[in-house]
């Protein structure tokens, strides 16, 4: 096993019923990158990205076979083994989905949301709710409102949001599934920045359609196309 790897994947197959959506695939990707994966519509990719934090399963269909291994905390996990601990790994595996979805709640409440679910105390939660903002950009725009509703915000505001959600638990990965696409040329500019900050302190698995976004920012590109996941840079 390449003992460096942060994701690997063996044999790795998904499909829906009798139909073989993706697979067999086998990845060693690294840690502190980004990786995109591009690809036709309907290819797979977003389900791909759920195997990850294993979200696919809350449709209740479709079936995975061979074998995830994530190396989270220093220490390489079977994520499909029977005894795993889904709450640790949503924990350690964060998400950020192509439409914005704040809470109906107040900025606050949304960024703490996460330590709210993981029981943290109350006490703890605003100096993390500040850092968890600063490292998403969003802090200097937001500080004072803090108690307003999060629906108010812009699009590209919006998505900062959720990435410092997602940023509350300290994830080691962060699945992104096209995180621009629902917003304009300077909000994509600004999150772009930040998904380059963020790969020093994780490793992200991107979904995106843009491929001039892709050559700027990744660091390896791969494609889903005929039920495979072939890497094009
Ligand atoms: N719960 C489900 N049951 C059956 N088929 C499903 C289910 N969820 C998704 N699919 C099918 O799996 C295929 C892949 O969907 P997926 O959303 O992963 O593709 P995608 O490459 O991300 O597409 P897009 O770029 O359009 O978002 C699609 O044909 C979709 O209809």
């Amino acid at each position: 096993m390449d003992s460096s790897a942060k994701i690997i994947t063996r044999s790795l197959t998904f499909s829906y019923g009798k139909r073989l959506l993706f697979g067999p695939i086998d990845l060693a990707l690294p840690e502190n990158n980004i990786i995109a994966v591009t690809g036709p519509s309907g290819a797979g990719k977003s389900t791909f990205l759920s195997i990850f934090n294993r979200l696919w399963e809350e449709n209740g269909t479709g079936h995975v076979s061979g074998t995830v291994l994530l190396r989270l905390a220093g220490t390489v996990a079977d994520i499909y083994r029977n005894d795993l601990d889904l709450s640790a790994l949503r924990r350690k595996v964060g998400m950020v989905f192509q439409t914005p979805n704040p809470l109906p709640m107040s900025i606050r409440k949304n960024v703490a949301f996460p330590l709210f679910l993981a029981g943290r105390r109350e006490g703890e939660r605003d100096h993390l709710v500040e850092r968890a903002l600063q490292r998403a950009h969003l802090f200097d725009e937001v500080k004072d409102r803090l108690h307003e509703d999060a629906r108010n915000l812009s699009g590209g505001q919006q998505q900062r949001l959720c990435i410092a959600r997602a940023l509350m638990l300290e994830p080691e990965i962060l699945l992104l599934d096209e995180p621009t696409s629902s917003l304009d040329g300077t909000s994509s500019a600004g999150i772009e920045a930040l998904l380059v900050e963020l790969r020093q302190t994780c490793t992200l698995l991107m979904v995106s359609h843009y491929q001039d976004q892709v050559r700027r920012i990744a660091d390896q590109v791969f494609e889903m196309i005929d039920q495979n996941l072939v890497r094009i840079a």
